[in-house]
């Protein structure tokens, strides 16, 4: 009831101006996007063009989102998440309304993405996301709520960032948002509590997913059916020593995780064990050359698939 009376408060047509009480800021609404459990995102036009803005009855909610972007823009590099650009209340006809407005990420998810161009991408866009954990834990917080609904794949080339912070918590916490497919809680593989192992195991199950894209519920003993599903695939079962340790809470770091996978991608999948102790070795004599090399592979890999990519366009 109480969402209903949300929605209904939130819903305004194409065409709507809303401005911003405290800073001014002009936004005309050109479509919906979609909506969440606390609030309604329009693509509005504003002074830099096309916007993505989140508008919600919750002044609270707005806040604790806001919060988490302005944390994203402090992780090195280019932000994980849209990049914040200004939030405010609007007056309007039906009551005062909190928003904030975003940069549009515009792009398929990574499911809609990996059904277009080829599962031959999940390694490639798993070590990007992987890059942007470790970035993330490294400052404290833990993505939470990882689906593929709150992945985007824009580009070119492509480059997956996330939306949706909701479920983005603060180390040590209980994680605030999750879905069952990819929370451990509901496969019995751990508590829910905000820490890297946590987001380490949704990437896990968003592996698995991206080969059962058809999501499939727990059955009994949720650790022996996730080895079996891995296993039992074909293509997915090259991947199992990575996949398992993830599932499993063995990884300390989303860097370590990304250290296998990376082993696995470079084609020595035959004995992924033996390849990531002496890749541990290795690194431990030279981490200069060893973070070197990753970033040269991670680079090959891209360009090799961006090739195959935009000769599948020309085709
Ligand atoms: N910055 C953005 N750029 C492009 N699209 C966006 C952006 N932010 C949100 N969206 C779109 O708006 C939809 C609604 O987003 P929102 O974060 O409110 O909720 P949700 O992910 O659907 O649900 P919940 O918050 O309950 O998990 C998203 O699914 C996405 O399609």
């Amino acid at each position: 009831m109480m969402m209903n009376t949300w929605k209904t408060q939130c819903k305004f047509l194409p065409g709507t101006v809303i401005i911003g009480k405290w800073h001014g800021g002009n936004y005309q609404i050109i479509r919906e996007l979609g909506s969440g459990a606390n609030g309604i995102v329009y693509l509005a036009k504003g002074v830099r063009g096309h916007t993505a803005l989140k508008m919600s009855m919750d002044s609270l909610s707005i806040t604790s989102e806001v919060n988490v972007l302005k944390a994203f823009s402090k992780v090195p590099g280019d932000s994980p998440g849209p990049s914040l650009y200004e939030m405010d209340d609007w007056e309007s006809p039906r009551g005062r309304i909190h928003f904030y407005t975003m940069e549009y990420i515009q792009g398929p998810d990574m499911l809609t993405f990996i059904k277009k161009n080829g599962q031959t991408w999940v390694g490639i866009l798993i070590v990007q996301l992987l890059d942007t954990l470790e970035k993330l834990h490294q400052e404290g917080w833990t993505f939470g709520d990882l689906k593929p609904e709150n992945l985007i794949v824009s580009g070119p080339p492509p480059r997956i960032r996330f939306i949706d912070v909701g479920g983005t918590t603060i180390k040590g916490r209980a994680i605030k948002e999750f879905t069952e497919f990819f929370d451990r809680g509901y496969w019995g593989l751990g508590s829910r509590k905000s820490e890297p192992t946590y987001d380490l195991f949704s990437t896990s199950m968003l592996f698995i997913h991206m080969y059962y894209p058809k999501k499939f519920s727990r059955v009994g003993d949720g650790k022996k059916q996730l080895i079996q599903q891995i296993d039992s695939h074909s293509e997915l079962s090259r991947f199992s020593p990575v996949l398992r340790k993830a599932l499993f809470g063995e990884y300390g770091s989303a860097k370590k995780m990304k250290g296998d996978l990376l082993i696995l991608l470079s084609d020595k999948g035959d004995k992924p064990v033996t390849y990531a102790r002496r890749s541990a070795t290795r690194q431990r004599k030279n981490k200069k050359s060893g973070s070197m090399k990753e970033t040269v592979m991670v680079l090959l890999l891209t360009i090799v698939l961006y090739a195959l990519y935009i000769y599948s366009y020309l085709l």
